[in-house]
């Protein structure tokens, strides 16, 4: 369609790449041009995804799909929603050709992060990397600075489906981050700790802040920071009943992305 944003997706017949490609296909300012997984390679991306035939067959070759997109008026956005051992190299096979990523795989390091932001000013690419692509979850995390000037004590839970790859999810760590980021150190020690079974008092990140990660079939995404003082706590929490939270933030993506210039990591970062 003339005008429209071309997109490919990566990790497209995954629990994220389908409801991707109905929200693509939903939306009459983009086009689906591609297709990549590892799986139902051939099959028709739209089926797939419980939508109409797309006439896009899921392939195993983004390079090829990236050649092809390049070629095109309007300029291209990748969403990547796979697996932490492959999102580094396709984010950098998009930029080198000038296709614009929009990722929500997590598992990236910040130095991963760091090395993809350099490559995105060298080619004046814009790229937005968004752990969590759900507005509630940027409200708690604006929350929990908030109150992180009151609380010294916090501890983040995440609970999520056994079929996540990487812990602490994503979204856990980048809270963490944003919570150390006020210049602030956490949990001063109150006694002499011994652990009797070795991570139970979950991860430590950073500022001191611990993580504990839940893996259970029944669970889809969900967090918790506790902040604790004396005589009170203060929890904030944020359930995931559907997938579909996070369409709306990866539409917003795909519409922006091609206006930055360099990297972006947080969808709080392009609310408007
Ligand atoms: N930012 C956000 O808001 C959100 C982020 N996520 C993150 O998104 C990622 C994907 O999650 P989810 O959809 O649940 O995972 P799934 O396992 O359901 O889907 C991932 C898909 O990508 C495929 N894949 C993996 N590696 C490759 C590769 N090298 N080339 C082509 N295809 C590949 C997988 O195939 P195979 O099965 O063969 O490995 C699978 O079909 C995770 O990192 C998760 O944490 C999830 C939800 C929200
Ligand atoms: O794997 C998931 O499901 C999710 N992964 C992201 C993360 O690691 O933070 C986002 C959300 O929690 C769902």
């Amino acid at each position: 369609m003339n005008g429209s944003i071309p997109v490919i997706v990566t990790g497209a017949a995954g629990k994220m790449g389908r409801q991707v490609i109905q929200a693509v296909a939903g939306s009459n300012d983009m086009i689906l041009m591609g297709a990549v997984d590892r799986q139902h390679l051939g099959a028709d991306a739209g089926e797939v995804a419980g939508v109409e035939a797309l006439e896009v067959p899921i392939t195993p070759d983004l390079q090829s799909l990236c050649a092809l997109v390049a070629q095109e008026k309007q300029a291209g956005v990748l969403v990547d929603f796979t697996h932490p051992r492959s999102v580094y190299e396709n984010i950098r096979a998009a930029i080198a050709y000038g296709v614009y990523p929009v990722v929500g795989t997590t598992g990236l390091s910040l130095e991963q992060i760091q090395a993809l932001a350099e490559f995105c000013d060298k080619a004046s690419m814009g790229c937005i990397i968004a752990p969590n692509f759900s507005i509630g979850m940027v409200l708690l995390q604006q929350a929990a600075i908030q109150a992180s000037r009151y609380f010294d004590h916090v501890e983040i839970i995440e609970l999520h489906h056994n079929q996540k790859a990487d812990a602490p999810s994503g979204t856990a760590l980048k809270t963490a981050q944003m919570l150390a980021e006020i210049g602030k150190t956490y949990n001063p020690p109150q006694v002499a700790e011994t652990e009797a079974l070795p991570g139970v008092r979950g991860g430590l990140g950073p500022e001191h802040i611990r993580i504990h990660s839940v893996r259970l079939p029944g669970l889809i995404a969900h967090q918790e920071v506790m902040f604790g003082s004396p005589g009170e706590l203060y929890t904030l929490r944020h359930d995931t009943s559907d997938r579909s939270c996070y369409m709306p933030g990866v539409l917003l993506s795909i519409r922006k992305v091609r206006q930055l210039q360099q990297l972006v990591y947080g969808l709080e970062k392009i609310l408007d």
